[in-house]
């Protein structure tokens, strides 16, 4: 009996040790991976340096809200080399010089630096050279087919380039020319779409005058496309917002996907989806015709525009779209049939374009039906409502093999923008502006720019199709600012306006808008904040190289232009 308990004790002994190896064992085992993470997890505590977000990881992450993808170092501030105190300095200079102008619109040839220089003997010498010569000034390989016919200006041998008299006397010539067109613009009438669209709009569809979206064209004129205190401007981003969309249908200009929402009152809505998170940076061996579109650039690119006081974006503003009931049962036949169902059951969509619309850069909503996307209003176009689209000069090559001819040569906008008389109106500073916007913003897809030529003469650039920009927070590219650089000119207002919200602190107001007035989160990740007061600091280092080349007063203009 003894020795039958003692068998039983040693047994259960025996089991207790067994089943206590194993629970060991057991433990282990799955407690290993666990433990094994946990350093991991505090590696990610510690700030890693910025990295590219690869373009197949991004599209696994969820495209609502994405504040939670992994958070990047924030970046210090990249020294410019201007400090405070000059770009003060610099500030004092130029609005004394502002206060202080003389009326180079009254003043006669004598009064020009060298009397015998016109400028139509000097393009007259000049073209002489250029009879034969049509390969040196033809750009079609750049551009799409350029009607406009462009001033032709070649040089002999001899004199390869502009010389520095013709420099100086064109410039001074620059300045006359722009003086005088702000005399003859000084009483413009402003004109608004709805002026335009008046009449046919009366004959041939005038309950469209009782709309809300007529209102609003009230407010989009020749010299910006919206008025930040009407109240139409402040109704217009409900329709954006939550207007229920009746039609979804595709855009059939550009590269990229985009779809025309049909919204509300008479209103249509530009919609770019979400594509990539917040921070998702251009990878460097892509090119920029080969960065994929961000919606939150394109809604960050407007409140940048409207901080800047140019006022120039149409109104853009994030949206949660619901992608069945908003987009699919609203699409038409041919984007209907490109929705399908992913293998993680999400409803996904690929539409129509050269970049990006496979199945394997599909749109998906996630999670559920739910999708992320940038909602601009749409300006129109009619026989009223003519638009004009300009090969921009100063555009890249869109080739990996060959470099655009503003790259290789120093006096390009000597030798092809103050030539051409084209740019002899409010077109230079406004292509200037542009250059200090692209610059903040890090765009460098301007290939054209666009202006309602139905305003007439005096019509402003609209700035539109930013969802390439804010591509890299790491790296400022001062090629954006070559037309700036080239040419040394310069708005007086736009100077101050960029001063005054430099003083009042450039990001914060940037951040405060988007707090204030986006609906989704986090628009711009800080280091985005970051990089545009630092551009911005940048913008102003560039000018002071120019006043120092040119003075204040060569460089600075006042086109009447605010
Ligand atoms: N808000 C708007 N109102 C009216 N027309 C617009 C608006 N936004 C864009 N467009 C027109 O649609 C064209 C294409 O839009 P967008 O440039 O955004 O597309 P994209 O795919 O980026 O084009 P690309 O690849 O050629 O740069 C513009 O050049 C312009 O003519
Ligand atoms: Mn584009």
């Amino acid at each position: 009996m003894w020795y039958l308990s003692f068998r039983v004790h040693c047994s259960f002994l025996f089991s207790l040790t067994i089943l206590s190896l194993f629970c060991l064992v057991t433990f282990y085992t799955f407690l290993w991976p666990t433990t094994d993470l946990e350093p991991q997890e505090n590696i990610s505590k510690f700030p890693k340096p910025p990295v590219d977000v690869s373009f197949w990881s991004v599209l696994c992450q969820e495209n609502i809200c994405d504040i939670k993808a992994t958070k990047t170092l924030k970046l210090t501030n990249h020294a410019s080399s201007i400090t405070r105190q000059r770009i003060d300095e610099l500030y004092q200079l130029v609005h004394r010089a502002q206060n202080d102008q003389i009326d180079l619109s009254n003043i006669k040839k004598s009064h020009y630096l060298d009397p015998t220089w016109t400028f139509e003997k000097f393009i007259e010498q000049k073209s002489k050279n250029d009879t034969n010569d049509t390969s040196e000034h033809d750009d079609s390989s750049d551009s799409d087919s350029e009607e406009r016919k462009k001033p032709k200006l070649s040089f002999t041998n001899e004199e390869k380039t502009i010389n520095e008299h013709d420099k100086k006397q064109l410039r001074y010539f620059i300045h006359h020319v722009l003086a005088k067109w702000k005399q003859q613009h000084l009483n413009d009438t402003i004109i608004n779409l709805a002026d335009l669209m008046h009449d046919t709009l009366a004959q041939d569809d005038p309950e469209k005058l009782n709309t809300t979206w007529f209102q609003f064209m009230k407010t989009v004129n020749n010299l910006r496309v919206y008025d930040t205190h009407s109240s139409q401007f402040k109704n217009l981003f409900k329709y954006l917002q939550y207007g229920k969309i009746t039609k979804a249908n595709e855009m059939s200009h550009g590269t990229q996907i985009k779809i025309l929402l049909d919204l509300p009152n008479g209103f249509q809505g530009l919609l770019k989806p979400y594509r990539v998170p917040r921070n998702y940076q251009t990878p460097s061996d892509h090119f920029y015709f080969s960065d994929i579109e961000r919606h939150y650039a394109e809604i960050a690119a407007f409140h940048v525009d409207k901080i800047l006081g140019f006022n120039r974006v149409p109104p853009v503003i994030g949206r949660v779209l619901n992608i069945t009931s908003d987009i699919r049962e609203k699409a038409t036949h041919k984007l209907a049939r490109t929705f399908f169902i992913s293998p993680a059951n999400n409803t996904c969509f690929y539409g129509h374009c050269s970049y990006y619309c496979d199945i394997e850069h599909a749109v998906c909503g996630k999670p559920g039906d739910q999708l992320e996307g940038s909602v601009q209003v749409l300006l129109p176009e009619s026989s009223e409502i003519v638009w004009e689209e300009i090969t921009h000069p100063y555009r890249r090559s869109y080739r990996a093999s060959r470099k655009a001819k503003w790259e290789l040569n120093e006096n390009y906008c000597y030798e092809y923008i103050m030539i051409d008389e084209y740019y002899h109106n409010r077109l230079l500073l406004d292509m200037m502006d542009l250059s200090a916007f692209d610059f903040i913003i890090g765009n460098l897809d301007r290939h054209h720019m666009m202006r309602i030529s139905s305003f007439g003469n005096n019509t402003a650039l609209l700035h539109l199709d930013h969802g390439r920009s804010f591509g890299r927070y790491d790296d400022d590219d001062l090629s954006i600012l070559t037309p700036i650089r080239h040419c040394c000119f310069f708005r007086y207002k736009t100077f101050a306006r960029l001063y005054r919200v430099y003083k009042q602190g450039f990001s914060k107001l940037v951040s405060n808008s988007l707090k204030t007035h986006e609906g989704l989160q986090m628009i711009l990740i800080d280091e985005h904040l970051i990089a545009i007061d630092r551009r911005l600091e940048i913008i102003f280092a560039h000018l002071e190289t120019c006043i120092k080349t040119y003075t204040v007063k060569g460089v600075m203009i006042d086109d009447g232009v605010d």
